[in-house]
């Protein structure tokens, strides 16, 4: 009897192994990771590191796109060598995924001179020589980058910008500590934990059931106008902070709301891009554009809005000195929110 339960144990132990996808364990080892210093040491010695330069990452071009090369832990102990550093630098890394087969992934910036870092920041020409690559902002890269390399890298920039700006503690003033993968950091004095933070922001597409209102700002590339968007206030609901931000930006008052999706955004400093469709009240739909925000605001048709949906980034000037309408492009989630649009008249996708 003993022998049979053993045997059904074992059985089930091998059925709760093969259940586990291989998204749960991925995230298994990653979260071990995060938890255990030893583990994730352990992991850098056959892990991948994607390099940065004061928060550029390192890329290839290859025809049309940029490629992000990684770089074994060997590869870089050569490469700091021959720089004079040594491999103490590979402490400031943080750790931004694995791949399926649990080959952990790291971020390594080589350019930032933090006060804790005991490194000197790398000299950027040399060291692009070297690696046969560029070090290229990541506001210009991303939109040349595939969706993986493109969600890798800003996670990792991200991370690594918060790094750099929580160096020390805001209650003691002392320098707080990192752990290996980078998950958190520590005041050795008082204990207190830091884990690294991202604002919310809410990006609403408003409608008046057959057009839809887009809107510039001034910093925007010529002629590209997108959804609303906004920083949540401290305190308020999605809900809430999508009704301030329209009746702010452009003096209109939501009436329906339903939520679409969300994505990281690198920037300014890291955003979680919370997506929203609104209607506004019939007849309600004059525009009072905040000039102090935006720079201009406007209701769209269903067919101009298909129309700058099928063309790729068309920002050069016309004959006549003006810049063609054009929207963001497939990897912003304003790209996203203003495609589901127009693919669904509103009312099919607003609940009534
Ligand atoms: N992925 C996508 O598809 C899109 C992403 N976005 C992103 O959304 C973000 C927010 O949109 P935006 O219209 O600029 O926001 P807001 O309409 O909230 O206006 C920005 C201003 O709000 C102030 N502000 C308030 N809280 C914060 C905060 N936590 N961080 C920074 N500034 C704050 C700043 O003013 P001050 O400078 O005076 O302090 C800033 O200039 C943008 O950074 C943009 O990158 C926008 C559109 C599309
Ligand atoms: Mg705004």
């Amino acid at each position: 009897m003993s022998l049979y339960c053993g045997i059904t144990r074992r059985r089930k132990s091998f059925w709760c192994c093969r259940l586990l996808s291989t998204y749960v364990t991925k995230t298994r080892y990653l979260s071990e990771l995060k938890e255990d210093d030893d583990a994730c040491k352990k992991a850098q010695q056959t892990g991948a590191f994607y390099l940065f330069h004061n928060l550029a990452p390192l890329l290839q071009k290859s025809e049309h796109q940029y490629l992000a090369p990684q770089h074994s832990l060997l590869e870089l102990e050569r490469l700091l060598g021959k720089f004079g550093q040594d491999m103490q630098t590979i402490e400031d890394s943080v750790l931004n995924g694995c791949s399926e087969q649990q080959e952990a992934w790291f971020a390594l910036d080589l350019g930032l001179n933090s006060s804790s870092s005991i490194n000197a920041s790398l000299q950027k020409p040399e060291m692009e020589t070297e690696l046969k690559g560029s070090f290229i902002g990541l506001r210009k890269a991303l939109f040349q980058l595939n969706v993986k390399d493109a969600s890798l890298l800003s996670t990792a920039q991200a991370l690594l910008r918060w790094h750099d700006a929580h160096q020390f503690c805001s209650r003691s003033g002392q320098p707080t500590k990192k752990n290996v993968a980078g998950s958190k950091r520590v005041c050795p004095s008082n204990k207190i934990i830091y884990y690294p933070q991202m604002t919310p922001v809410v990006i609403t597409l408003v409608s008046d059931g057959t057009q839809c209102l887009l809107a510039r700002q001034s910093s925007f590339p010529e002629g590209m106008y997108s959804a609303l968007a906004g920083f949540c206030d401290i305190g308020e609901s999605l809900e809430e902070a999508v009704r301030r931000e329209v009746a702010e930006e452009v003096g209109l008052e939501v009436e329906r709301l339903q939520y679409s999706a969300s994505q990281h955004w690198p920037f300014p400093n890291g955003a979680l891009m919370i997506a929203c469709h609104a209607t506004v009240k019939p007849g309600q739909t004059e525009i009072q554009v905040n000039l102090r925000e935006l720079e201009a605001a406007a209701w769209f048709s269903h067919d101009e809005v298909a129309t700058a949906l099928r063309k790729d980034n068309p920002s050069y000037q016309q004959q006549n000195g003006a810049f063609p309408f054009w929207l963001p492009p497939k990897l912003a989630i304003a790209h996203q929110l203003i495609k589901e649009w127009v693919e669904k008249p509103t009312c099919s996708i607003l609940p009534p």
